[in-house]
């Protein structure tokens, strides 16, 4: 199988065990379903992955020392995945705190391959980002058409208004007054990989964040973007980039191409 329906077929397994999981044990101990969500679909991606794809190392938000290997192992050479040539860049469940409550549909599993000899100058040559509860997976095999097709907006009251997507639990600190520069409406979400998705398929027009992420936050969801044709950088502009020895990626701008150079102006005058 070719890594793309691979990455589409692995993140749509464990999307149907996260909703298993949820549906068996319900909502009223959240920090219980927190930590089955995240080792269920850790453990049942990490299997898969030794045996379909034995050769290829793996970064899993999971994995114990994830976010610190870099500190320790970097020093002494150990880290083979950055020696690698492909590297599974992987969120097990992105938006861990959504999963927990009841009714919520912004949680996805995120699954991206980042090669050593890319083309594309963040390395991702595959990704497929579920979303469990709205039966989908996006992802870059049969990448989503662009332009966006916006969805009916009428309920907001305001439907011609830009929608800016950004985290409920964490947004960026200058969010409100960069969205009131743009003449933006922000859409509160959790999870990096369903406000991405809401970029992707128009139901928002972008998606800030700034102040702390990691690399398996946004890996899959941007390689679903970018193979879309949608701009994704650093709130600066620059380039992600992926399979670095610091997996901290803290900060993204996601949106069509024709927003990109205004948004990337205001993020400027609020940040830079
Ligand atoms: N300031 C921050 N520092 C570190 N991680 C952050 C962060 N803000 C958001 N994230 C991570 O980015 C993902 C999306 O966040 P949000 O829902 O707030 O937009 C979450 O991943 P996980 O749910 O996998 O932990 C969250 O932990
Ligand atoms: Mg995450």
């Amino acid at each position: 199988m070719i890594d793309g329906a691979f990455a589409r077929w692995l993140a749509a397994r464990a999307g149907q065990a996260l909703s298993d999981l949820r549906a068996e044990m319900g909502f009223a101990d959240a920090g219980a379903l927190k930590s089955a969500g995240d080792k269920v679909s850790h453990d049942l991606i990490r299997t898969e992955l030794a045996r379909w794809r034995p050769g290829d190392a793996v970064l899993s938000e999971e994995d114990e020392g994830s976010r610190l290997a870099w500190a320790a192992e970097v020093g002494s050479g150990t880290l083979s995945r950055l020696t690698a040539d492909r590297v599974w860049i992987i969120d097990p469940l992105d938006g861990t705190r959504e999963f927990s409550e009841e009714g919520r549909a912004d949680w996805a599993v995120h699954v991206a391959l980042w090669a050593r000899n890319a083309p594309a100058s963040h390395g991702l040559v595959a990704g497929a980002v579920a979303l469990p509860v709205r039966h989908r997976v996006l992802g870059t095999d049969v990448p989503p058409a662009y332009p966006p097709m916006p969805v009916e907006t009428a309920t907001v009251g305001d439907a011609k208004r830009f929608r800016l997507a950004a985290s409920r639990s964490r947004p960026p600190v200058f969010l409100t007054d960069f969205a009131e520069e743009v003449g933006a409406q922000l859409v509160p979400m959790g999870s990096a990989g369903a406000k991405i998705a809401a970029v992707v398929t128009g139901e928002v027009d972008a998606y800030v964040h700034a102040g702390g992420q990691y690399e398996w936050d946004s890996a899959a969801p941007v390689a679903v973007a970018t193979a879309t044709g949608l701009h994704a950088s650093r709130i600066d502009g620059s380039a992600l980039k992926y399979n670095q020895a610091d997996p901290r990626l803290p900060d993204l701008l996601v949106c069509r191409k024709d927003l990109a150079s205004r948004l990337l102006a205001a993020l400027h005058r609020h940040c830079g």
